[in-house]
């Protein structure tokens, strides 16, 4: 007899992005019952665990693999998945991995901002249209708070959580475009072709948040 094939209907991929979201979402889903662990730091970027495989993934790559079917179901940052435009279905907030994607300025900075520097071009789009700033967005890669340091842009959008990137750099937030929060994803034709698999999963990780929510 032949072995079984991995993608079997049986069988769910995966897609979690490397960071900071890796561990608490592997964490949680153990807890609802999958059978996962942290993989081991290795070059590997698939991990076969019992009836799952893992694709460990950049955060923006989440929803594109979710979207287009190649992962079953995955989790990201409500920011990121704003950001990418896929429209996956979205049954949890899984509340951690809390944040706000906001406007940022230097200390008592008056100028008019002519360009602003961000990771989020599509959401910082929509706001800045929105609030009728006709600036240039200008797309960055990581630590955007040094372009309002540098001049680069006179202010930034990036995400904050304690403040203490904004209060180590003479920097405030000047408004908030919105709350962020890890998101469970899932790929809607899966949802169908899986559903014995993960109509349960969905269930116990809702159960599992709502009960983590009530402790807090
Ligand atoms: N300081 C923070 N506190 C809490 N959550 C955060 C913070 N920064 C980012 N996040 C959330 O965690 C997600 C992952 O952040 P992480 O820092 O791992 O990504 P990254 O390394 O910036 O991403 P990439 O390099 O893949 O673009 C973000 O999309 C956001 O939802
Ligand atoms: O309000 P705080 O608690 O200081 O958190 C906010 C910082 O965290 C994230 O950066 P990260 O550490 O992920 O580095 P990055 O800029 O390279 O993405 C974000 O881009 C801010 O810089």
């Amino acid at each position: 007899m032949s072995p079984a094939p991995v993608y079997a209907p049986d069988h769910l991929t995966l897609a979690l992005p490397k960071g900071r979201i890796l561990e608490e979402a592997v964490s949680l889903l153990s807890r609802a019952g999958l059978p996962l662990s942290l993989p081991e730091k290795s070059r590997a970027l698939r991990h076969e665990f019992p009836g799952v495989t893992l694709l460990e993934l950049r955060n923006q790559d989440v929803p594109v693999y979710v979207d287009l079917g190649v992962a079953d179901l995955g989790i990201v940052g409500k920011d990121v998945l704003i950001e990418s435009g896929r429209a996956v279905f979205e049954p949890i907030d899984l509340r951690f991995a809390g944040c706000r994607l906001s406007l940022i300025r230097e200390v008592g900075a008056t100028a008019p901002i002519n360009r602003v520097g961000t990771k989020y071009p599509r959401a910082a789009r929509a706001y800045l249209n929105a609030q009728g700033i006709p600036a240039e967005i200008v797309k960055l890669s990581g630590n955007i708070e040094l372009a309002a340091l540098t001049g680069l842009a006179e202010a930034v959008i990036d995400l904050v959580q304690t403040g203490s990137t904004l209060r180590a750099n003479n920097l405030e937030e000047v408004d908030v475009l919105f709350h962020s929060s890890a998101r469970l994803i899932v790929n809607r034709a899966a949802l169908k072709l899986r559903r014995e698999r993960l109509r349960p999963l969905i269930e116990r990780l809702r159960e599992l948040v709502a009960v983590e929510q009530a402790v807090d």
